[in-house]
């Protein structure tokens, strides 16, 4: 009797084991899962995802890896560096030739076939990897269209420029494949731009006349989020590689692109800016930048356009001059003076307007912008109000552009005011 006692106990026992086990199998997933997920705010609380990205981001080559974690834009900012460095490729070829094609324009600036193949070179690349997005370039392939000798000079040009890295190549979908997808890709630059989607700002060749002189030029691109440069990536092949490398009054004029020249600036908002030297092939290792921390403001190197007609050299000495700055401004063309102060080779980038009708161009500071907010400076007109990037292809509700480290904007800007104040 005992013992069938003993055996119902036990088998009540094995029934409830079961009955326990069966019950956690169908419960406890759903227990797990919240925990696991709790875990994991923990965890993205106690280390902010830039952070953990920052641990783990590759330096920007072309080998893809999917296991680690991307940045933001990470292959926007890959291909619009690919793409402007082998757009580098093509104008630096045709700034050593002699012959550099200038032909005029309606409104009398130089164009050369450099920023016709350079303009189909990124444009070609942009729609390969982003067919979606717009693009608002400098250029039109009006002339290419009706000149038949520009056309097959530009077009010798585009086939001639490759990487010699075919994985980098394809990244930006190898060479164009004809004629007409030549004048296609530079026709695709003609968007009104705008405050809605992705819209890139292009400038094949910005600084024409540096270039043409022989100087500072820069090959220039920027993505625009909603009106907002976000990507931005400057190619400068006259520039020293060294980041440290002074700025002297030199700088601006018999540029040439011999070895330890040329530098790709590259930044994305919010996760810094880099300089690299400029390729042939795939992209090389970058690293870092930051603008100089500025203690006392009469040490600063300003930099201004060579061309008195683009930045009125007169009030910049004037605001120079109010903030106890000696040293003579340095002078160059282009994006070159957004790129030379991210890195701390100079500190102040001023362009005070010289006319009062003239609308600066969103090519024109888009690439150089996003640089500079990136490496720790601000940049607003002259006036001190935000550049709009997002009311079509020019600025046309900013005056002038002054760009600076913060610490000293406050400053700077004031001064600035002054000067445009006593004009008035
Ligand atoms: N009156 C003016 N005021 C300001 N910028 C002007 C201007 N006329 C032309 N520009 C722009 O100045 C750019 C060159 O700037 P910088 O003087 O810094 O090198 C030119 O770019 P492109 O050379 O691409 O045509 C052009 O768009
Ligand atoms: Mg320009």
């Amino acid at each position: 009797m005992t013992s069938f006692f003993t055996q119902l106990h036990k088998k009540k026992i094995t029934l409830l084991s079961l009955i326990i086990l069966a019950t956690s199998f169908i419960l406890a997933p759903p227990f797990l899962s919240r925990s696991v997920s709790r875990l994991v705010q923990l965890k993205s609380h106690l280390y902010p995802s830039s952070a953990i990205q920052q641990k783990l981001r590759r330096p920007f080559n072309t080998t893809p890896n999917r296991y680690i974690a991307r940045m933001a834009y990470e292959n926007e900012l890959e291909v619009a560096l690919l793409a402007v460095q082998r757009a580098t490729l093509l104008t630096k070829s045709v700034f050593h030739s002699h012959s550099k094609g200038t032909l005029t324009k309606s409104d009398n600036s130089p164009v050369t076939i450099g920023d016709l193949g350079a303009q189909a070179l990124i444009i070609s690349s942009i729609k390969h990897v982003f067919p979606e997005d717009e693009v608002v370039g400098e250029e039109d392939a009006d002339d290419l269209r009706k000149d038949e000798a520009l056309r097959s000079l530009v077009w010798d040009l585009v086939q001639a420029a490759k990487l010699d890295d075919s994985a980098a190549e394809d990244k930006i979908g190898g060479p164009i494949k004809s004629v007409d997808a030549m004048l296609d890709s530079v026709d695709s630059g003609r968007s009104a731009g705008g405050r809605k989607g992705r819209i890139w700002a292009l400038d094949p060749i910005d600084g024409t006349k540096g270039f043409l002189r022989g100087g500072q030029y820069a090959v220039c691109l920027a993505l625009m989020i909603d009106g907002v440069p976000t990507v931005g990536v400057i190619g400068t092949p006259n520039l020293p590689v060294d980041d440290k490398a002074p700025l002297d009054a030199d700088i601006g004029a018999n540029a040439d692109d011999s070895d330890g020249k040329g530098v790709l600036f590259g930044a994305v908002k919010g996760e810094g800016a880099t300089s690299r030297p400029l390729s042939s092939g795939g992209l090389k290792e970058g690293s870092k930048i930051f603008m100089k921390p500025l203690n006392d403001i009469s040490q600063a190197t300003f930099c201004e356009s060579v061309e008195a007609g683009h930045s009125s050299h007169g009030d910049n000495a004037a605001i120079a001059s109010k903030l106890g700055i000696t040293k003579p401004s340095v002078r160059m063309d282009s994006q070159a003076k957004y790129g030379s102060i991210a890195r701390g080779a100079g500190d102040l980038y001023l362009r005070l307007p010289v006319s009062k009708t003239y609308q600066e161009k969103i090519w024109d500071h888009a690439a150089g912008v996003v640089i500079v907010q990136e490496a720790g400076g601000e940049v607003t007109d002259a006036w001190g109000k935000p550049l709009d990037f997002g009311i079509g292809r020019t600025l046309k509700d900013n005056k002038g552009v002054v760009a600076a480290p913060k610490g000293v904007f406050p400053r700077v800007i004031e001064v600035v005011k002054e000067v445009l104040g006593a004009k008035e």
